[in-house]
């Protein structure tokens, strides 16, 4: 299973000034000192609970603004040895500025009923998350499928552009926004590379990539695409592809033991799997001259350009 490792503890970030634009979503962060008594939260309506956080809908007394406000109590973190975790994930995500990634505008931390808190006060998400998305779902239609799919290739390129590893992605983590478009979150395992590599097992069981598995010391960007992969499967098949007991999940992982449903078009099992399942494919031109995205040797999978290449993004963007 995946255990946490500790991440580099980072100074919170020097937030510029700035002028609020007349907009009604919030767009740059904060240049005053920030606390709870600036937002109007209601405490009785959780919009969500994550594994060390609560989040609920805050407003802006003084502008009318909305964010979503991410609540964790520091006794959880400490016990959760995630502490140093929280902080250096608000580090690196306050640092990006992408359309696909979820902007976060500011952290603070606060006393509430005897406990002490770290609040980080974040872009709302109107629409919840893809687990959300597909809980209501067996499985997406293909094109919005490959529509998300081609949005998370580019919040990856742009992540991994700015020298980070995502290492959690999952539908849990990635949300969606008011237009329907991707906004990629949870950088609580994220982690600067070192000479284009990182070390340490984390992330959620059903998404671990076999090099982590097989214990490999350090790993490049490519374990966010076999992430990816993980997840377009889950986003067409309703559920992950090697979702099984604990031990039987890492094997399957281990052996790439798993079965595209015939339900899935052809270019789209073609994007996902490992062709030996599927005789029909194996001796098509695109298996034996491209390479694919759930593949055991993370050489061979394809890279973000070519995921935005392939045809079934292609088709359906
Ligand atoms: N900005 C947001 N707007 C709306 N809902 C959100 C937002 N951030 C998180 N959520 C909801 O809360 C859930 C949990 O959030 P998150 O995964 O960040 O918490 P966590 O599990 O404590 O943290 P982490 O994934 O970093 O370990 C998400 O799956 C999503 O449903």
């Amino acid at each position: 299973m995946a255990s946490p490792e500790n991440a580099l503890v980072q100074e919170a970030s020097q937030m510029k000034d700035h002028a609020l634009p007349p907009t009604t979503e919030p767009s740059q962060p904060f240049s005053k000192d920030l606390n709870l008594g600036m937002f109007e939260v209601n405490q009785f309506s959780t919009l969500a609970k994550g594994k060390f956080s609560r989040i609920y809908l805050a407003k802006d007394r003084e502008t009318g603004l909305e964010y979503a406000l991410k609540t964790m109590r520091k006794t959880d973190l400490i016990l959760g040895r995630v502490e140093e975790q929280a902080r250096g994930s608000f580090k690196i995500q306050s640092e990006m500025d992408h359309p696909n990634v979820l902007r976060v505008f500011g952290q603070f931390e606060g006393e509430h009923e005897h406990e002490s808190y770290i609040y980080i006060l974040m872009e709302l998400s109107r629409k919840g998350s893809l687990y959300d998305l597909m809980k209501q779902n067996i499985g997406l239609p293909e094109p919005q499928a490959a529509k998300l799919v081609a949005q998370l290739a580019k919040a990856l390129k742009y992540i991994h552009g700015k020298n980070i590893l995502h290492r959690d992605i999952n539908p849990e983590n990635i949300l969606i926004g008011s237009d329907g478009e991707v906004k990629v979150s949870g950088f609580i395992w994220s982690k600067p590379m070192v000479d284009g590599r990182c070390s340490g097992l984390c992330g959620l069981l059903d998404y671990l990539a076999p090099e982590m598995l097989n214990g490999a010391e350090n790993y490049d960007a490519m374990i966010d695409i076999w992430c990816l992969g993980v997840l377009t499967f889950e986003l067409l098949a309703g559920k992950a592809p090697f979702e099984d007991g604990l031990m039987m999940t890492q094997k399957r992982i281990k052996n790439l033991d798993m079965e595209v449903p015939s339900f899935v078009s052809a270019e789209a099992t073609d994007f996902i799997h490992k062709v030996a399942h599927h005789s029909g494919f194996a001796n098509s031109e695109w298996w034996l001259t491209r390479r694919q995205i759930l593949v055991l040797d993370p050489r061979k999978r394809l890279s973000l350009e070519e995921i935005q290449q392939h045809p079934w993004i292609l088709k359906h963007n």
